[in-house]
């Protein structure tokens, strides 16, 4: 018998849940701050116990999974590293994050515990195990960011484990995951929440503006009904590409600027047609 605790019962640790629990031998017991969340968890099936003592369970434990914001998720690594695991213990995380939670893995590696990064690539802007589903991330990237110290075996086991999230696998150095991500989502996500803003302001003035949104508005935009407290945790951890990533955005709008100033009809045709191209490129 596996025992699985899932720290952070949300959408997306469980999302993992579901999805494992096609695996008969195995008991997740999840542990949250919101106590209303587990009864919720445990009423839906998602998770076969409630933890009130998590220290307890996590030394009884042969798979942690972290599924809280990332900054929680490094607090939470710094009381592990003091805590006596099982030997064999495999500690993962499902951060959107990677190269702040390896730093921190480091301390726990120190101590001779097994951390193994993760990230599956899809979600919501829902949060919150109500909108938890087994197959929330078929055919989605998952990275793994293993350690100097993970075994192959190690990988191989949490890859198992995970397995019925039929997700595609790929390791990945976690500064190159946190600049990929930067440009494919987390930079996507900024740009979302400034333009919802500067619709508000002028929502504000007029009121035909709300009344005028459809599918445009909808589409860009879905993602800034995201939690405020991920977002923020994202941006602090990945502050740095971020920067980088606003730098360029900005020359990019200056570009944009000057195309409309001189409203040539080629440039500006070649522009839009540019971006459909590389848009209609990728499959998602
Ligand atoms: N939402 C997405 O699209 C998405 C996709 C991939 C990865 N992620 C990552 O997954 C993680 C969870 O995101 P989510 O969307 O599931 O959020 P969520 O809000 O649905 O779930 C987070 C859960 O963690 C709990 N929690 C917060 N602090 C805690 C603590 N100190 N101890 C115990 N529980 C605590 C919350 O009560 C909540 O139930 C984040 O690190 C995020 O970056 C999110
Ligand atoms: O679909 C969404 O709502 C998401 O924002 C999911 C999304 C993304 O695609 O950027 C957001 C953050 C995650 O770390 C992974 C996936």
């Amino acid at each position: 018998m596996t025992k699985v605790l899932l720290v952070g019962v949300g959408l997306i640790g469980g999302s993992v849940a579901l999805s494992m629990k096609k695996q008969q031998d195995i008991v997740i017991a999840g542990y949250d701050i919101h106590t209303s969340n587990l009864e919720m968890a445990k009423s839906k099936g998602i998770i076969d116990e409630m933890v009130l003592d998590v220290q307890i369970e996590a030394e009884r434990a042969d798979l942690i999974i972290l599924g809280t914001p990332v900054e929680q998720t490094i607090q939470f690594m710094e009381k592990l590293a003091e805590w006596d695991l099982k030997d064999q213990a495999i500690i993962t995380d499902v951060g959107s994050t990677k190269w702040s939670i390896m730093k921190a893995a480091e301390r726990l590696n120190e101590s001779g515990k097994t951390f193994i990064g993760g990230h599956p690539m899809a979600g919501s802007h829902e949060s919150g195990a109500v909108h938890a589903r087994a197959d929330l991330f078929r055919g989605a990237r998952y990275v793994l960011t293993p350690s100097a110290e993970t075994t192959v075996a190690q990988l191989e086991m949490l890859t198992k484990w995970l397995s019925d999230t039929e997700a595609n696998f790929i390791t990945m150095d976690a500064k190159e995951h946190d600049q990929v991500t930067g440009v494919i989502s987390h930079l996507p996500h900024m740009i979302a929440a400034s333009l919802v803003r500067q619709v508000e302001e002028h929502a504000n003035k007029n009121n035909l503006v709300r009344q005028m949104a459809a599918g445009g508005f909808r589409d860009i935009t879905r993602i800034a009904s995201s939690s405020p407290v991920m977002w923020r945790d994202i941006s602090r951890q990945n502050r740095e590409t971020l920067l980088d990533l606003l730098e360029d955005w900005m020359k990019e709008m200056q570009q944009v600027k000057q195309l409309l100033e001189k409203s040539d009809q080629q440039e500006l045709y070649t522009y839009f047609s540019d971006a459909k191209t590389f848009r209609d490129s990728i499959c998602i």
